[in-house]
């Protein structure tokens, strides 16, 4: 294969990663302050998304429960992504629309976090465990692209909404593995104190 496309990956990826940088600063040390005070006060995360971004809530799910860089307690974070046996009774029974939602609706409580991972802001079943969890009273973290799709409107004031600008669903996924990365250090600096360089 030709050398030069992949170059151009790894180009697009950089340059994404820098120009979004700036923009995302903000809501990601929102969802920070929002995740970790869930934790302080005895909440718990979950997390659900589909494809690559199932994949990304486990690995959130992973670095919180297990650790990210720093040697701590374990964390309480749920990927709502790995259950097959609810996933295909909910799916098969109800709707795939349903396959999160019902998880939100059994093991969310107020004030509890839902990190909502979408690059289209528009997959059904992710909109529908975001409606779930706000009628709970949990919080939202949504990871979107694009122009946000229908998770966007869905958010209010008290959610955070971390949004990639850019068309390419595997190029959003990059940054968004950057922002997760950045959320499991945020959490470990208000716990520990120090900098990210630490
Ligand atoms: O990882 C990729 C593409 O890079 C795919 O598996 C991708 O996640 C799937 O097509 C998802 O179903 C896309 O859903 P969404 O990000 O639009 O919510
Ligand atoms: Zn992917």
């Amino acid at each position: 294969m030709n050398t030069q496309r992949i170059l151009a990956h790894f180009q697009e990826s950089a340059d994404l990663k820098l120009q979004s940088a700036a923009a995302l600063a903000h809501p990601i040390s929102q969802a920070i302050e929002l995740m970790f005070g869930a934790l302080s006060n005895g909440n718990k995360i979950l997390a659900c998304g589909n494809g690559g971004s199932a994949a990304d809530c486990q690995h959130f799910a992973a670095e919180l429960v297990g650790r990210f860089e720093r040697e701590r307690f374990p964390l309480p974070a749920i990927a709502l992504t790995t259950d097959t046996s609810i996933m295909t009774a909910v799916g098969n029974d109800y709707s795939f629309r349903e396959i999160y939602s019902k998880q939100v609706q059994a093991f969310g409580q107020a004030g509890d976090v839902l990190l909502a991972i979408s690059t289209s802001g528009n997959s059904a079943n992710v909109l529908a465990a975001v409606e779930a969890a706000l009628e709970r009273e949990m919080r939202v973290v949504a990871l979107t692209g694009k122009d946000g799709g229908a998770l966007a409107k869905l958010l209010t004031d008290a959610d955070v909404h971390i949004n990639v600008p850019h068309s390419r669903t595997a190029r959003i996924q990059e940054v968004h593995l950057v922002a997760i990365h950045c959320i499991c250090d945020g959490i470990d600096v208000a716990l520990f104190g120090g900098d990210e360089n630490e």
